[in-house]
């Protein structure tokens, strides 16, 4: 195989995990991309592996694909995502699934920390700001190679929607949205730019709703759910690009979930969205970013809402995972 990486997807299944693995094995940077599934969806994994290389035949790209339910074969893995987890209808919300797909994340936790010891966790299963605190205890890795999808998705659809208002391509819009992956999400306005100006100075400012904006963020998921069953090119279009940044060691700034250690207004023992220089060994540094008294007042309550569900959750694990 080619001089890229091997990545490997628990839950590649499910509709995140497979249109991941596809876009992941359409990367140059990546070698190999495993599809890891439960027993009884071996059948399913090694259909889409298959159907997964005709494309890249079409594509002249040459990587292996490799259908398994034998975590053994995450040996050597560089990055291990996690989108395996019960499924969220559009009238339940993320932590309704909270505590069942807690248990599942800390079984993997422990079997990526036992056969890819030196891997990076990608963790994309909902709550994904309370299933990265998960990882990050059961794996026992050290917290820069612990991250959660977080923010990621939001802000690029937040960059979507202020691109249309002010029909400015997307790429020159420089946004962010922090803290939790669900209601309490943070819109960083006072520092959102286009083409390096300010929104605030633009005049059609004067007709851009920050409330509505962020609530068709908030609905975003929902919406899609409700409409074709699951969000998929999205999320997978967010995890490639932030895999691809690990491996080739891009150092961007992206908003995903990290263990916070007070980097930020003094808020710890949480894990939350915030922007994070990314690198080759994952986290490499929290980004201080200057906000309003009213987005820090917001975060703060982020940070609240979600260290209370974290510590229910963990409440409901083994002794083991909570040390
Ligand atoms: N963080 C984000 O931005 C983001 C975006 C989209 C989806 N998600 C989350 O990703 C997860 C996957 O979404 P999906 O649409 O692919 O769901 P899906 O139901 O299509 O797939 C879930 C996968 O998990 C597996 N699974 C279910 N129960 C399991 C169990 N008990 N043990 C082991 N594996 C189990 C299934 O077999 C399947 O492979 C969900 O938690 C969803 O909320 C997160």
């Amino acid at each position: 195989m080619g001089c890229g990486m091997k990545v490997s997807v628990i839950g590649a299944s499910g509709r995140v995990g497979k249109a991941a693995a596809f876009s992941l094995a359409e990367e140059s940077v990546v070698s190999e991309v495993v599809l890891l599934a439960r027993e009884k969806s071996l059948g399913r994994i090694q259909g889409e592996a298959l159907d997964m290389n005709d494309a890249m035949a079409a594509k002249d790209i040459r990587v292996a694909i490799t259908p398994s339910s034998n975590f053994e074969d995450l040996a050597g893995s560089k990055i291990v995502v996690i989108t395996a987890g019960a499924p969220r209808t559009s009238d339940m919300t993320r932590m309704d699934v909270a505590k069942p797909n807690a248990k599942i994340i800390a079984e993997y936790s422990r079997l990526i920390a036992k056969y890819a010891p030196e891997s990076i966790i990608l963790v994309i299963t909902n709550p994904v700001d309370v299933m990265t605190y998960v990882a990050y205890k059961a794996s026992g890795f050290p917290r820069s190679r612990v991250i959660g999808l977080g923010n990621h998705l939001d802000s690029l659809r937040l960059k979507n929607l202020i691109s249309k208002h002010f029909n400015i391509h997307v790429s020159e819009i420089h946004t962010r949205i922090i803290g939790e992956h669900g209601d309490h999400m943070v819109l960083l306005l006072s520092s959102t730019s286009i083409g390096g100006i300010l929104v605030k100075d633009f005049p059609q400012y004067q007709s851009f709703n920050v409330e509505t904006i962020v609530d068709k963020v908030k609905n975003a998921g929902s919406y899609v759910i409700n409409k074709k069953g699951a969000t998929e090119y999205g999320p997978a279009f967010a995890i490639s690009n932030t895999v691809k940044t690990i491996i080739n060691d891009e150092k961007r700034i992206l908003t995903l979930t990290t263990f916070l250690d007070g980097e930020i207004d003094e808020v710890s023992d949480v894990c939350l969205g915030v922007p994070v220089k990314l690198g080759i060994n994952g986290v490499e540094r929290v980004i201080s970013v200057k906000m309003t008294d009213n987005e820090l007042e917001d975060f703060k309550t982020a940070a609240k809402v979600v260290k209370k569900s974290t510590e229910e959750v963990m409440a409901s694990l083994d002794e083991d995972v909570k040390d």
